[in-house]
């Protein structure tokens, strides 16, 4: 035996580190939480305990019912070890003969009760004498039968016997919530516990009877009205009623009853059911969205690709030269709209681009499980070779399995070196055709336009043997590319239509938003009847605006489109709900300390590699100081560069806090971190990163000062003044940008300044304000750095009051 944390020995138990408290204090065990040590002494002494108001319980059970004080003091302190679910294993070898009898006539005094239950369901109290004369048992089964009669509770005396079974259905809930249910908890009393081994072993029988493996249950997703259960198990309403009132449920009609209700329920009525989850329900299958077509249906569909790339290396400009001088005669003037998607012709066939920035509308639509494109080119400068983004890129379509183009850019420059270019693309598991690889690799100069046909020939080339095919003569499917609100037009959605053929009358359905297409046009702003599979196309017609991303189905009537949305804002808002448990270093200490929490995980970022590993050694180190015993500080991923959606997405499954060091989240980030409800902090100082996590872990944190991100704008031109001073023509992305801000100065997501504004500037005039799609003059105090393409975040401090 070594020594054990408390919660490990709760665990061992079968009981909440609570429970365990409340014992161990009973016991004489001084521990200060569940996160203190219980010595092999100690251990010992809980498990004396835990023996001795077994015996006790065992001699009060042998006395038929003397309801003196004696006795009832006893009941109380064998009820207190109650909940002990699993003795320990030295248990086996040790126990008295004394505590063998006990589980035995305990079994038996269960079969009783249920049988007299059976017969008289409110009135029965009393048990009858056990019998002796049962054939001894082995230790193994004496265990067994011990391990029954702690979890079920029911070891007391038949006056404690609704206690106990409160007990049992809070453990009973506590082991289904584990699972992971999210159900709402219903604040009416709860009805009798559950008799989870007797409806199995019913449900087996049943089962064998009507030799059906489970597919006779009814699925019911909870919680849900008691009308919708009536409907659903197809039993009349009062008579659930009735049975919900006899098990001391009173709920009308509308009111909802959550999983255990359920469970007793279906077991009173003898019904057979299955819980099933949204995400098992699967909405595609409900409404049969997504049938797989039949191969003689396919026909072949142009390829979509994504070019992707280190900053500047020459994506826009190769897609520029490709816009411009790959439309056909009859599409004069070209692509007129940014839609985020288009088309182009080369040696009479299409291609569509996802005119996407960089990577990050490519990971978006990855995490959202939508890869939506089958080929990729990767940009890389002839001059500067193989860069951090390039690698990124290169992890991205590796992990979405989407077949890569190499693109050397920028050959007609003097210092352009393919070669290199190459032998480092081999270092990252690139190796181009002439070498041995498989890799295409063109050398191209969006300068020059020289290589770009030969591009568009290899993309044609490597859709041809990847054999895109869809279905024409069906209901569209598609992504939402890109969607924005425009103040006259309503909802705009880019949608890229992958299977079937999206028509301008469509009935459409996207997440939580639904509508009628009103108007469809393409990238040259005509308008369309028809859009077949990979043409990109922006719908009018939407009740709201959905996410990029996300799959949009067309379906027959309105009736059906509606319902769809209706059910994911169902589902979305049990999600939040679920999630709402999300940890934070303000809520830390509460988790610590109601035991929900051992582990703390954390995903690292900084700008440079040798602050990212001093970081997380010292964050690490947190381990060993006492102070922060409560928890185990675990680094999930640590890395260089701003926070990004990857990160965002990894914190989120993890449940982990985001600390990033002179790094700041980029906007997609910030939108989906609040959306996941992840907390993101962001430090310029590596001691405040360590005193926050050691005092958020102790309890102590006093997060006194936060701050409110308003908006971020873009330098797009700087401006000498005669004072030297430098004014930053900004352009406002998103939010606003206040006078009597902050901001910070990024570059390349990494915080190169922070300070307050000096001045703001519409025009000539002075502004307190610049909002979204303005644009303006700004200058930051003592700062005259600042250049084209700099991102500066505008934010203001708040006080907040201390949480804990
Ligand atoms: N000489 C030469 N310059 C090029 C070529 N391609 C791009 N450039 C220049 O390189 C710079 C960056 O090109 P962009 O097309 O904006 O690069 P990008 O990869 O789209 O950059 P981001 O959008 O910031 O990621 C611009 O000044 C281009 O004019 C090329 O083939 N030859």
């Amino acid at each position: 035996m070594s020594n054990k944390r408390v919660y490990t020995v709760a665990k061992e138990y079968g009981m909440a580190s609570k429970d365990l408290m409340e014992i161990l204090a009973r016991a004489d065990i001084t521990v200060k939480s569940h996160m203190s040590t219980l010595t092999e002494e100690q251990q010992k002494d809980l498990l004396n305990y835990i023996r001795k108001a077994q015996s006790a319980q065992n001699t009060v059970e042998n006395e038929p019912e003397k309801k003196d004080t004696e006795t009832k003091a006893k009941k109380e302190k064998t009820q207190e070890a109650a909940p002990v679910k699993k003795p320990a294993p030295e248990t086996k070898e040790s126990k008295p003969k004394k505590e063998e009898k006990m589980p035995k006539k305990s079994e038996e005094k269960k079969e009783a009760q249920k049988s007299r239950k059976q017969a008289e369901p409110a009135a029965a109290k009393e048990a009858p004498a056990p019998s002796r004369k049962e054939p001894e048992k082995s230790v193994e089964d004496v265990n067994v039968h011990e391990e029954k009669q702690f979890s079920d509770g029911t070891g007391g005396k038949h006056s404690d016997k609704k206690k106990s079974k409160k007990k049992k259905q809070k453990e009973a809930k506590k082991a289904r919530n584990k699972e992971g249910s999210g159900q709402r908890v219903q604040d009416f009393e709860k009805p009798k516990a559950p008799k989870k081994k007797s409806r199995s072993q019913k449900r087996k029988e049943r089962m064998a009877k009507e030799d059906v493996k489970g597919d006779g249950a009814i699925k019911i997703k909870a919680p849900l009205t008691v009308k919708e259960f009536a409907d659903t198990v197809g039993i009349s309403l009062a008579q659930v009623i009735t049975k919900l009132i006899g098990l001391g449920v009173m709920a009308t009609q509308n009111e909802s009853i959550d999983r255990d209700v359920i469970e007793i329920l279906a077991d009173e009525l003898s019904i057979e059911i299955e819980f099933i989850s949204e995400s098992d329900s699967n909405i595609e299958e409900i409404y049969n969205l997504d049938q797989e077509d039949p191969e003689d249906s396919l026909v072949e569909r142009p390829p979509v690709v994504t070019v992707m790339g280190h900053v500047d290396h020459g994506k826009t400009s190769i897609l520029d030269v490709i816009k411009k001088s790959h439309v056909t005669a009859s599409e004069a003037g070209g692509i007129t709209q940014h839609i985020g998607a288009y088309q182009v012709s080369a040696n009479g066939k299409l291609i569509t681009f996802l005119d996407t920035p960089g990577h990050e509308a490519f990971t978006a639509m990855r995490s959202r499980g939508a890869s939506i494109t089958d080929i990729a080119i990767l940009v890389v400068a002839a001059d500067d070779g193989v860069m951090p983004q390039t690698r990124e890129a290169i992890h991205h379509a590796k992990a979405a399995d989407v077949p890569i183009i190499v693109a050397i850019n920028k050959i007609d420059r003097e210092g352009a070196n393919p070669d290199r270019v190459r032998q480092e693309l081999t270092e990252e598991g690139l190796v181009c055709e002439d070498w041995g690889g498989d890799t295409i690799m063109v050398e191209v100069s969006a300068k020059t336009k020289e290589g770009i046909p030969e591009l568009l020939d290899m993309v044609l080339l490597v859709a041809e043997v990847l054999e895109l095919k869809a279905n024409p003569d069906r209901l569209a499917i598609g992504t939402i590319v890109e969607a924005r609100l425009d103040k006259g037009k309503g909802p705009m959605a880019t949608i890229l239509v992958q299977k079937g053929t999206l028509t301008s009358d469509s009935y459409i359905v996207s997440g939580t938003c639904y509508g009628h297409i009103r108007a469809m046009t393409d990238d040259k702003k005509k308008r369309l009847k028809t859009a077949g599979p990979a043409t990109p196309v922006v719908v009018l017609g939407l009740d709201g605006v959905p996410n990029a991303g996300d799959t949009v189905y067309a379906v027959q009537d309105e009736k059906t489109a509606r319902e769809i949305a209706a059910r994911n804002i169902a589902h979305e808002r049990e999600e939040k709900l679920a999630s709402k448990n999300k940890v934070s270093l303000n809520n830390l200490f509460d988790k610590i300390k109601e035991g929900e929490l051992k582990d703390l995980n954390l995903v690292v970022k900084a700008d440079v590699k040798g602050t990212v590993e001093a970081l997380t050694q010292s964050l690490l180190k947190l381990n060993d100081n006492e102070d922060v015993d409560e928890v185990q500080v675990n680094i999930i991923h640590s890395g260089t560069g701003g926070i990004n959606e990857s990160d965002i997405n990894l914190a989120s499954a993890s449940n982990a806090l985001v600390i990033g060091f002179n790094v700041r989240p980029n906007i997609n980030a910030i939108e989906l971190a609040k959306q996941e409800e992840v907390d993101v902090r962001t430090y310029r100082v590596i001691y405040d990163i360590l005193n926050d996590v050691k005092n958020a872990i102790s309890g102590m944190l006093t997060p006194e000062i936060t701050e409110e991100v308003l908006g971020r704008c873009e330098v797009r031109e700087t401006f000498k003044l005669p004072s030297n001073d430098i004014v930053a023509g900004i352009y406002v992305l998103k939010g606003k940008i206040a006078r009597k801000a902050f901001v910070k100065v990024l570059r390349d997501d990494v915080i190169i300044h922070e300070g307050p504004i000096s001045s703001l500037k519409r025009f000539q005039d002075d502004a307190k304000e610049i909002a979204q799609g303005y644009e303006g003059g700004l200058m930051v105090e003592n700062f005259n750095d600042i250049q084209v393409n700099d991102l500066l975040e505008c934010y203001i401090e708040k006080e907040i009051k201390k949480e804990i």
